[in-house]
């Protein structure tokens, strides 16, 4: 197994007119290839904060991110995002063309050599019958899975994903965790996925890493729920350890 993402006692922060924000403080982990690492924490504890630093758009006032030995120091094609929000593709481009434009522009491809890869990540993601439809007629959940195929497509080393199913209504997003699975079953891609639910976190993890609340710092990663959730019964149980892990300091409340 070799480290791809190498995160080492970071700390960022917002300036703002009035104050200074620490999002996250002193932060380290590393991610390995093929990992599913999940960042878990209640609301504000910089999950968030931390993936866009992942992808460049968020620079450490201390510490260091390191991917494949390279700081980060910009946002690049090697480090695609997928968000939560149902607005992250460009409305006045077809579905394929969503899917093709980053390939283009930032993967010098051939608009034939795109549109087959395009077409190929749009099949894994079953909406082959939709390429030529425009986002606006989508449900949530299909916009969801071109935001997919657009990052997966790219071939990245590492997807980022913010809570990519949290808008979603609770039956499309245990299917949108189920094919995200799959998918990864097929690919053995690497990606980092940033939620607040323990139990999405255990359902798409194979290494969580907990952190505190605001700001954020490491409080434990698990590192073996692939193995503990797959024995009977013993997701629940570890839902109820990651909940008294994450949960543990006296006076605070959910
Ligand atoms: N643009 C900003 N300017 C100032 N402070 C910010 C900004 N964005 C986030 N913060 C602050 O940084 C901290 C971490 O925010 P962040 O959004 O990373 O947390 P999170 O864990 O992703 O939260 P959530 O689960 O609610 O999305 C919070 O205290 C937040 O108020």
């Amino acid at each position: 197994m070799s480290t791809l993402l190498d995160v080492s006692a970071v700390t960022l922060r917002y300036k703002t007119p009035s104050s200074l924000v620490t999002a996250t403080e002193r932060v380290s982990f590393s991610v390995n290839s093929s990992d599913r690492f999940v960042l878990l924490g209640p609301s504000g504890c910089g999950k968030s904060t931390l993936l866009k630093a992942v992808g460049g758009y968020h620079k450490p006032s201390e510490g260091s991110i390191r991917i494949k030995g390279r700081e980060v120091t910009e946002p690049g094609a090697d480090r695609m995002m997928v968000f939560q929000e149902f607005d992250q593709l460009l409305p006045w481009k077809t579905v394929l063309e969503n899917v093709m434009f980053p390939l283009c522009v930032a993967r010098n491809m051939s608009k034939a050599e795109a549109r087959e890869r395009a077409r190929a990540y749009l099949d894994k993601v079953r909406l082959t019958k939709f390429i030529d439809s425009y986002t606006h007629t989508l449900s949530g959940g299909m916009k969801q899975r071109v935001a997919i195929a657009r990052g997966m497509a790219m071939e990245p080393d590492i997807l980022l994903m913010d809570e990519p199913f949290a808008a979603l209504d609770a039956l499309t997003r245990r299917q949108m965790q189920d094919e995200l699975l799959q998918l990864w079953e097929g690919t053995r891609f690497t990606v980092m996925f940033v939620t607040h639910s323990i139990a999405e976190a255990i359902k798409i993890g194979n290494r969580i890493l907990l952190l505190s609340p605001h700001p954020g710092r490491v409080k434990a990663e698990v590192s073996d729920v692939d193995q503990v959730s797959a024995t009977d019964g013993s997701a629940a149980q570890l839902e109820r350890q990651i909940h008294d892990l994450l949960f543990a300091e006296p006076g605070h409340r959910e």
